[in-house]
This record gives structure tokens, sequence and C-alpha cells, in this order.
């Protein structure tokens, strides 16, 4: 309004986010609109306001929601992701970190967390929020890759903690460090992208054969979206141009992931229609599809067109998020939005980004430990085999004729069970 007062322009249903029309109001009284009401629907929708309204969210709600599902899908064996985003002072470090009053999502995940990473990015480098020394504070460490587990900082101080009071000791010391790091420089927290990251392992016995699964759990509390966003950082070149680089990159991976996945559902349902209609539709759109864009080589989706090629490794961001983005991953985005309407073009911006990341579809799959799964093969190997030897001596009882067969059974049974013992004395190792 002319009278620069703010008044809102979302409205939120539980899963459905509205944005109002933006008014022009002329001095003859006349109002125009310049956008059409948007709407905007996702797996849910909060609004945390006034705690007075009635369909107030709490953070406990936003927990049952979001946090349960993070915790049952680690427990699960799966890796999981929750990332917040959104315009600064939306509510990202609230939502997912919380005030003493108002405990977030992360403190409330923290309850299972047997093994804790911190790292803040902050201009494409990586700092490390839980290692001791001044000095090794403000160190910038390396991301490097591994050949099996991917990307990863190197240096970066482990915790094991044992209970819940050590795992939020830790969190309350990373969140100071970063708060710090803002009283150097202005605004520097609202730069920086913090991850905070679980992992723990489960030893299970599931009809009396081991099973053992690992799962990370990667909560992450990026820097304000405006930073995105090209006019912002033309402003502030001299204030480095990597403080954007992270979510710019963020943004397109985002795009191209979901445009793959998009290529892929649609192909699936080309195929399906092909394969109930005749043999002709399927060489129509198929070539249709070839004749669209795509970048380099991304990977290849079921039809003629090439899906595009994600640039993880262009920010530190993506490229340690690559399986939380469009991998190994059950991934939950929070987008943030302030309802004033002062805020109009960021939360449409917002909203966009979120509709697009709704597009991707992961992979997820249940991490379980390589050598840990090749003993329980094993077992159930040998006893299989030793019903087979059962069931053969039975249906033969002339020792004879059993003989040989038991004989060739019997030394597959047995280099087994050796296998057995040496994938355990590998495992203990490790
Ligand atoms: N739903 C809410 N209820 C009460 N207070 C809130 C809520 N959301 C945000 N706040 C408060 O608004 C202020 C800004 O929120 P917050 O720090 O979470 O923003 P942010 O999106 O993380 O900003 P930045 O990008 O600068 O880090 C904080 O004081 C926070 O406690």
């Amino acid at each position: 309004s002319d009278s620069g007062e703010s008044f809102r322009c979302t409205s939120v249903f539980p899963d459905c986010c509205d944005v109002f029309p933006q008014f022009r109001i002329h001095t003859d009284g006349a109002v125009d609109s310049r956008e059409k009401l948007l709407e905007f629907c996702f797996d849910y929708c909060y609004w945390s306001v006034d705690p007075a309204e009635p369909h107030y969210a709490s953070q406990e709600e936003v927990f049952q929601d979001l946090g349960v599902s993070v915790l049952s899908g680690a427990s699960e064996g799966y890796n999981v992701c929750l990332f917040a985003y959104g315009q600064t002072g939306s509510g990202k470090t609230y939502t997912m970190m919380g005030t003493p009053d108002s405990i977030g999502l992360t403190p409330r995940i923290c309850q299972v967390c047997p093994w804790i990473v911190f790292l803040e990015i902050y201009n494409e480098r990586v700092r490390d929020l839980l290692s001791g020394g001044e000095q090794k504070k403000r160190a910038s460490l390396r991301v490097r890759e591994h050949p099996e587990k991917g990307p990863y900082v190197q240096d970066l101080s482990q915790h094991v903690v044992s209970d819940c009071k050590q795992a939020m000791d830790l969190l309350e010391e990373g969140i100071a460090n970063r708060i710090t790091a803002a009283t150097h420089n202005h605004d520097a927290s609202s730069r920086s992208h913090a991850i905070f990251t679980i992992q723990y392992t489960q030893a299970n016995l599931e009809n009396n054969l081991p099973s053992e699964t690992v799962s990370k759990i990667n909560l992450v509390d990026l820097a304000g979206s405006e930073r995105a966003d090209y006019h912002y950082c033309r402003d502030r070149l001299t204030e480095g141009s990597n403080i954007n680089k992270s979510l710019v990159t963020l943004g397109i991976v985002i795009s191209a992931l979901a445009q793959n996945s998009q290529m892929s559902s649609s192909c699936q349902s080309i195929n399906s229609m092909a394969s109930e209609g005749d043999g002709s539709t399927v060489g129509s759109h198929s070539s249709s599809l070839s004749g669209g864009g795509g970048g380099g080589g991304g990977g290849g989706g079921g039809g003629g067109r090439r899906h595009c090629f994600i640039p993880y490794r262009d920010s530190v961001l993506t490229w340690l998020l690559k399986d939380s983005l469009g991998g190994n991953s059950k991934t939950i985005m929070i987008a943030t939005v302030s309802p004033s309407a002062n805020s109009y073009n960021e939360t449409l911006s917002t909203l966009r980004y979120a509709a697009h990341a709704k597009n991707i579809v992961n992979k997820p799959r249940v991490n379980e430990d390589a050598s840990v799964r090749l003993i329980r093969e094993l077992r159930e190997e040998i006893d299989r085999l030793k019903s087979m030897l059962l069931s053969f001596e039975m249906r033969n009882p002339s020792p004879s004729l059993s003989d040989e067969r038991d004989g060739n059974l019997s030394d597959i049974v047995l280099q087994n069970e050796l296998k057995v013992t040496r994938a355990g004395h590998t495992h203990t190792h490790t």
C-alpha cells in the first residue's frame, strides 16, 4: 500500500497456499489487480503467524508431520534430507532450529544421533562448526569424493554421542559458532548454509540372520533465497559473488532434476499407453520426444530425448547434497514465505521453486552394510542347500545313488560356511 503498511498476500489451507493478486489503488479510489490469484499445492501447508489464530501450526505439529517421517525413514535404513528454503527472515532457522521457548525440527530429531557432524558453507568454503580451537574453526576444509560413498568433507570433526543431551550441546555449540560469525560480519548467518548431519547404524537380527543398516539424516538451513537473485548479487558483487553461487546452482539443479523426472514419467506413461495400444503409437511418440532439447550427458531415459546434465559440482552445497537432491535419499523441502505483501515477488519465487522441486523423483534404497548383507545371503544359501540335501536324502535312501550329489552339496555348504567366517572377520575389522 502507499502508506507502506504491510498486508497479507498469502492464505494457507492444509495442502494449498494461495498468493493473492497485488492491488494497485489509484488516486480516484479505483483498484486494479496486476496478477491473478495463484494457487500452489503441496503435501502440507502451515500458517504460523499468530498463535491466537485457530489454524495456527505449532512446532510440534510440524514435527509430527515432517520430523516423525524423517525419523521413521532413517530407522528403516534410508538416507533422509530435510532442507529449508526461503527469503531472509521468513523463518528457516526458526523451523529448523527454533528458539529456546519454541524448539524446532533439528533438536527434536536429535533423539537418535550416535554420530554427528555440523558444517557451514560460507562463500563456497566449508567450515567445521564443531572443531575445537579458534584457528581450526576458521580453517576452510576440502570437499573430496569417495568412490563408493560419494562427496565428503575432509578432516571434518565427527562426534559420537551417547545421549540426547550431548547431541543438543553440540547443536548449540555449532549454532553459537554460526552466530559468532554473524557478529564479526553483518548478516553472515543468513549468507551461510548450515548442514547438520546425523548418522546412525542399526544392527538387527531377522529370522536369526544378521542385518545392519546405516542411514544418514541431513538437516539443512539455507541462506536467504534472495541471494539467488541476479539483481541482488549484482548490487553486492564486491562482497563476493560466491555468496549466492550455491543457491543459484541449487535452483539450476532442482529445475534440471524436475525436468528429468517429468521426462522419465512421461516416457513411462507413453510406454504404458503404447503397450496398451498399437505399435505405431510408440514410434510417433518416441520421435516427438527425441526432437526436444536437453543438455549434456546426464543418464539415459526410456524415450529418445536425452536427460539434462545435472551440474552438482558447480557449487559446494549441491555437490555435498548430491544424493539428497537427486539420488539415494528421501528428501523433504520446506519452503518458508512471509505473509507480507511487501514480500510478494520473493514469496512467488519461493513457491515456484518449491513447485519445481515437488516434481523430482528420488530413488531411495535401504543402506545395508555390504559385508553383513553377504553374510546374510550366504547363510540363506546354506539353509537352502541344507534343506535340498535333506530332501534329496529322503527321496533317495540308497547310499550309492545319493553319495555323489550329497558330496557336492556338502562341499558347497562347507565353502559357504568358510565364506561366512571370512566375511564376519572382515566386518569386525571394518
Ligand atoms: N513462525 C514463527 N513464529 C514466531 N517467530 C518466528 C516465526 N518464524 C520466524 N520467526 C522469528 O522471526 C525472526 C526471523 O526468523 P529466522 O531467523 O528463522 O529467519 P530466516 O529465514 O532463517 O532468516 P535468514 O535467512 O536471515 O537466516 C526470528 O526472530 C524468528 O524467531
